[in-house]
């Protein structure tokens, strides 16, 4: 008899677009129980484990709910297959599913076809949705702009709008409306404050009827971030912050930011030790940052103190430049 394949649901969507935090709530819920979760960065650093409160990059960690988590820079057929035979030698705990976070950059094309395509990883495993983070706010500009963000919608098998808390219920219906005409036949849900109505919706994904356009997207080999960061000037910066920094250094280092680099600009995230050597967790999407607040769960650990800059025409001479007023004044 056939042996049964584990479902593989990817989460996608745009640098900024709220995946993290909506996987972080998610985990939560008794619906992620038996789900394991594997989240693949770009950039050099695996800051998004840190900033959902895990503890080790490289093991997997398992949550109250259930679930079962990790980082991994490896790609994702390996991490798959890892994921299995530890499970097989009862090394991990039976998990009924996988989630899988790409980068906010990755085309998931490859990673799609990779589970239709790799034999080893088909014997395994099967591809169970493709669910995409839409921004309400920067969400349409974006898809616009970037081959990536307008990729990873086409491939979507459910779109989740985030972050409509921070609009009129109008406007994110306008914004609900304009994909529905892109995308007529995927079903569309609504994320505020980083929470869905109902947890398990994330697993209503169908991804069947999007294989054509999957394989007319797909390039033959899987696109490597460096071709994303050539071709569109894209940088990922990880640049380190060795002393503490108080408010007024933190607040000029934006302003700077901002009034520099604001429309280059699209992801700042990291861990600075603020105000008495706090460990604060400092995110922005574009030119709009997020007040700072103290980090949860787990020591950040030598994370403390980096910060990743994703920006495009950005090169690392300037942006050490921007990050001056979070230097210690010379003496
Ligand atoms: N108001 C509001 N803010 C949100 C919501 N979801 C995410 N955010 C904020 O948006 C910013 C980016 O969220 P992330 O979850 O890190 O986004 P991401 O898609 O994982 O980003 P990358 O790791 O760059 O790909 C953070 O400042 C979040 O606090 C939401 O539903 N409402």
């Amino acid at each position: 008899m056939a042996e049964t394949t584990t479902p593989v649901h990817l989460l996608t969507g745009f640098l900024g677009s709220g995946k993290t935090t909506l996987l972080s709530w998610l985990v939560r819920s008794p619906a992620f129980a038996d789900t394991a979760v594997i989240i693949n960065e770009f950039g050099d650093v695996g800051l998004d484990h840190a900033l959902m409160g895990k503890a080790d990059e490289d093991d997997v960690v398992m949550l109250d709910s259930g679930c079962l988590c990790c980082a991994s820079n490896n790609s994702l057929q390996e991490t798959l297959e890892s994921l299995y035979y530890r499970r097989l030698r009862g090394e991990l705990p039976p998990f009924a599913r996988v989630v899988v976070e790409t980068s906010g950059l990755a085309d998931p094309a490859p990673l799609i076809n990779s589970l239709y395509a790799d034999a080893s990883v088909a014997r395994h495993y099967r591809l169970a949705g493709v669910v995409t983070t839409v921004d309400v706010q920067h969400g349409l500009a974006t898809l616009d702009e970037f081959e990536a963000a307008a990729t990873q919608l086409a491939v979507a098998d459910l779109v989740i709008l985030t972050k409509t808390d921070e609009l009129e219920p109008q406007a994110a219906d306008a914004v609900a409306q304009r994909l529905a005409e892109r995308l007529p036949q995927v079903p569309l849900l609504r994320a505020a404050h980083g929470e869905l109505p109902d947890p398990s919706a994330f697993f209503g994904a169908a991804p069947e009827h999007h294989l054509p356009a999957v394989r007319g997207l797909a390039p033959a080999q899987p696109a490597g971030r460096l071709a994303h960061v050539l071709r569109y000037g894209i940088a990922s910066h990880v640049m380190r912050v060795d002393a503490p920094v108080s408010w007024a250094q933190y607040a000029a280092w934006v302003r700077g930011m901002q009034r520099a680099a604001g429309d280059r600009l699209l992801r700042v995230k990291g861990i600075l030790p603020i105000a008495g050597d706090v460990p604060h967790v400092v995110h922005g999407v574009r030119h709009l940052f997020s007040p700072p607040r103290p980090h949860e769960g787990a020591a950040p650990g030598e994370l403390l103190g980096v910060i990743v800059v994703i920006a495009r025409d950005l090169d690392a001479e300037e942006c050490e430049a921007l990050m001056q007023p979070l230097r210690p004044p010379c003496p």
